[in-house]
Formats: structure tokens, sequence, C-alpha cells
């Protein structure tokens, strides 16, 4: 079991190994406000859940989501007026996290068209993104193709991934930067 599980971390090692070599990569975490981004990135830099509070501003942190996976990544605050300032941390981006609160059915539309609007710029269009379901342990949470269908994601750029997790129960986290990686890659080899 040891020597499978060695081999299995050789091959991701392998598979990952590269997003480093080339470059390092610059990942971008946005979202309207509220939508787990900030405590998201200390989930994947701590292991923890931790307590937040709005970001007036951006975060940044180095993060190693699997052994051989470095990304730094951009947690830029959500709120309205912040929004004017995405488009400052657009240049030399590798990949995109696009953060929903699931259960913010109302918001949907405000969100589908703020992701529409980051794909138009021209540092962003060729960009792969994944979208982060978050906050499916609420009840009313919708699913992942729900959401898939209200972002028009099929309208975005060619290569996305959308994810269901959550920061409380930990799901969908990890796997969420590692389908980042795997979109780089295949980004970069096309
Ligand atoms: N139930 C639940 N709550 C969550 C989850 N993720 C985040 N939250 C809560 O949602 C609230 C907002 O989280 P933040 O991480 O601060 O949101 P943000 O997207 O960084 O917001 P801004 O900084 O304003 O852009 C906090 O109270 C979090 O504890 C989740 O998966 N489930
Ligand atoms: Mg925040």
């Amino acid at each position: 079991m040891g020597i499978l599980l060695s081999k299995i971390a050789d091959t991701l090692y392998t598979a990952y190994s590269f997003v480093n070599e080339s470059k390092p990569c610059r990942i971008l975490l946005l979202g309207l406000d509220n939508a787990g981004k900030t405590s998201i990135l200390y989930k994947v830099k701590l292991k923890e859940n931790v307590c937040t509070i709005p970001t007036i501003g951006f975060n940044v942190e180095t993060v190693q989501p699997a052994k051989g996976l470095n990304f730094t990544v951009w947690d830029v605050g959500g709120q309205k007026r912040l929004r004017a300032l995405w488009h400052h941390y657009y240049n030399d981006a590798s990949g995109l996290v696009f953060v929903v609160d699931s259960n913010d059915v109302e918001r949907m539309d405000e969100a589908r068209e703020e992701l529409h609007s980051i794909m138009q710029d021209d540092n962003m269009r060729h960009v792969p993104v994944v979208v982060m379901a978050n906050k499916q342990d609420l009840p009313n949470a919708l699913s992942p193709e729900t959401i898939r269908d209200k972002l028009q994601l099929s309208e975005i750029s060619k290569q996305w991934y959308i994810q269901a997790c959550s920061v409380k129960t930990g799901e969908g986290i990890s796997e969420s930067f590692l389908q980042m990686a795997d979109l780089i890659k295949r980004n970069e080899c096309n």
C-alpha cells in the first residue's frame, strides 16, 4: 500500500512539476464579496478554517496544493466598489479561480456578469478558469450543474471546470487547485 501511494505521489509530482519549471504560476482568486475566497486561500495554505473579515485590498500567499505544485494565489476583495480594481491584477495570470457562493441564488446573475466581464479582458481571454461552487454544505446550495448553466460557462474561455466545494467540510478544495494545474498544463501545451 505504501509503495502504491508513493508511486501515485511520484506520478503527480511528474505531472505537475512542469508548472513550476516553466514559470511561477500566478493564480487569481476572484468572485463576489462573501463568496469565500479568503476562507479558501487559508484553507489551502494552513489546512484550517480561519475567521475572516471582508478583504479591503488583497491577500497573497504561496500555496502548495500537492507535492511539487506551487501557486502564488492572489485573493482580491470582491465588494462592488473594489471590483473596478480587479483588472490591475490580470497581467501575467496563469489561471482564474472564480468563487461562487452556491447559496446566494439572488446574486448569481451578478456573479455571471462579473465573470464574463473578467473574461472579456485581453489579458484574461485565454486563461483557464476553475469555478468553485462553494458553500455546498448549506441546505439550499445550488448544484454545480445549475451554477454552470446560470453562469453560462459554455460562453467563456475554451477551458473551464466547475468544482463543488465547501470550506466548512473541506470537500473539493484541493481538487479545485489540482484541476487548475491540469488546465494550465493543457493550455500551455496547446
Ligand atoms: N457555510 C459556509 N460558510 C462559508 C464557506 N466558505 C466561507 N464561508 C463563510 O462565508 C463568509 C465570507 O467568507 P470570506 O472568505 O471572507 O469571503 P470573501 O469572498 O473573501 O469576501 P470578500 O473579502 O468581501 O471579497 C465567512 O463568514 C465564511 O466563514 C463554506 O464553504 N460554507
Ligand atoms: Mg476576502
